[in-house]
């Protein structure tokens, strides 16, 4: 059976649209769906000198597989023409339409992921919008209390315990009931979306050296590591929490399912200098796939047609895997 995939281009002054756009000019066995609008597909194409044949969705007719150089549209109306590399505050609302088309269309069942283009969160907020990215937005459409963020590329995954928070109220974000809330649906992801019967799961501490035994910060003594073994006790296999500045090294990566960070940037550097443009964000916890790119809406590359497809493809091509429960093949060590 032929499954439809909804895709968000996101900023539409960014290159999500580019990348989409250069994507669609091979066969894809599914039927890609871009949440967006057809004059802005139109003129980025004519800027690219990519062909383009777009065909209005109609979900009343049976989904069919997307040929080279055609792509189903579902119309989302901009506010203001876009520009490539200039963001205009106008087209906010826009972005998050796009969003909540592929949240109601994927809760509907009319889709089976969506995947989407990155968006960029300053524009959004200066148009009078509290975003502070796809996660948490996606979490609060479907009324879904908690949601993990994870990246993922060849060798190594990796988790977070907080996302898009200011780095001075981490420390408090990290609780009891957030590692309990975020380790169990990591734990159940990796079981049921990626096939892995005994998690190995390897947590960052929070403070340098995971808190030198309570001399540089407390939160490991009194909350992470008794958590750790409450979970523990449960039947998890969870190993630390382990300083952050020694763990990426594969004698602990290559015993580890996913690697837990408890902030963004304590995480993500490390995954995105091993695969940066080659990494995939997958949001787990959320009652439909939803997979995304590594990296940003790189404005500086907007409409020049130099911008990388490597994650947004990588992007597509898991949430297939996903969608058709496949084995994923990223990240097999
Ligand atoms: N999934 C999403 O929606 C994401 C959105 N963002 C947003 O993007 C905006 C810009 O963020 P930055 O930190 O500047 O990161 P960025 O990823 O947009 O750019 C960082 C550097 O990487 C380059 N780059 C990025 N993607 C590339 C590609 N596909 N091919 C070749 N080079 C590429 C850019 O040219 C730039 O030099 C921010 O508003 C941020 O919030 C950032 C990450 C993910
Ligand atoms: N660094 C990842 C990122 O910012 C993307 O977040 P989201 O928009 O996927 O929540």
């Amino acid at each position: 059976m032929t499954i439809r995939i909804a895709i968000t281009p996101g900023e539409p002054a960014g290159i999500g649209p580019d990348l989409l756009l250069k994507l669609i000019q091979h066969d894809w066995p599914v039927q890609l769906v871009a949440i967006a609008d057809k004059s802005l597909l139109e003129q980025r194409a004519k800027q690219l000198c990519l062909p383009l044949k777009l065909i209005e969705f109609n979900d009343s007719e049976p989904a069919k597989t997307s040929q080279a150089g055609e792509l189903y549209f579902s119309q989302i109306d901009l506010a203001a023409p876009a520009i490539p590399g200039e963001l205009n505050e106008a087209n906010g609302e826009y972005v998050l339409h796009t969003l909540r088309h592929a949240s109601e269309q994927n809760t509907n069942g009319t889709f089976a992921a969506v995947v989407t283009g990155p968006v960029h969160k300053g524009i959004i907020n200066k148009a009078g919008i509290s975003f502070s990215g796809h996660t948490e937005y996606f979490a609060q459409q479907t009324n879904t209390s908690d949601v993990v963020m994870m990246l993922a590329t060849q060798g190594l995954r990796v988790a977070l315990v907080t996302t898009h928070i200011p780095l001075a109220y981490v420390s408090k974000a990290v609780t009891e009931e957030r590692l309990i809330k975020v380790t169990e649906i990591l734990h159940h992801d990796l079981q049921e979306k990626f096939g892995i019967k005994n998690p190995r799961i390897l947590m960052c501490g929070l403070n340098p050296h995971a808190g030198e035994d309570g001399h540089l910060g407390t939160e490991e003594l009194e909350t992470i590591i008794p958590t750790v073994q409450r979970l523990n006790e449960t039947g998890m296999n969870i190993t630390g929490p382990l300083p952050a500045d020694t763990l990426f090294q594969d004698k602990y990566l290559n015993q580890t399912d996913a690697v837990l960070a408890m902030y963004h940037d304590q995480g993500l550097p490390v995954l995105k200098y091993k695969g940066f443009g080659n990494s995939v964000n997958i949001t787990l916890g959320l009652p439909f796939i939803r997979t995304s790119v590594d990296h940003g809406t790189a404005l500086d590359l907007a409409g020049t047609g130099k911008a990388e497809v490597g994650s947004f493809e990588l992007a597509i091509r898991e949430a297939i895997h996903l969608a058709t429960k496949d084995k994923v093949i990223i990240n097999d060590r």
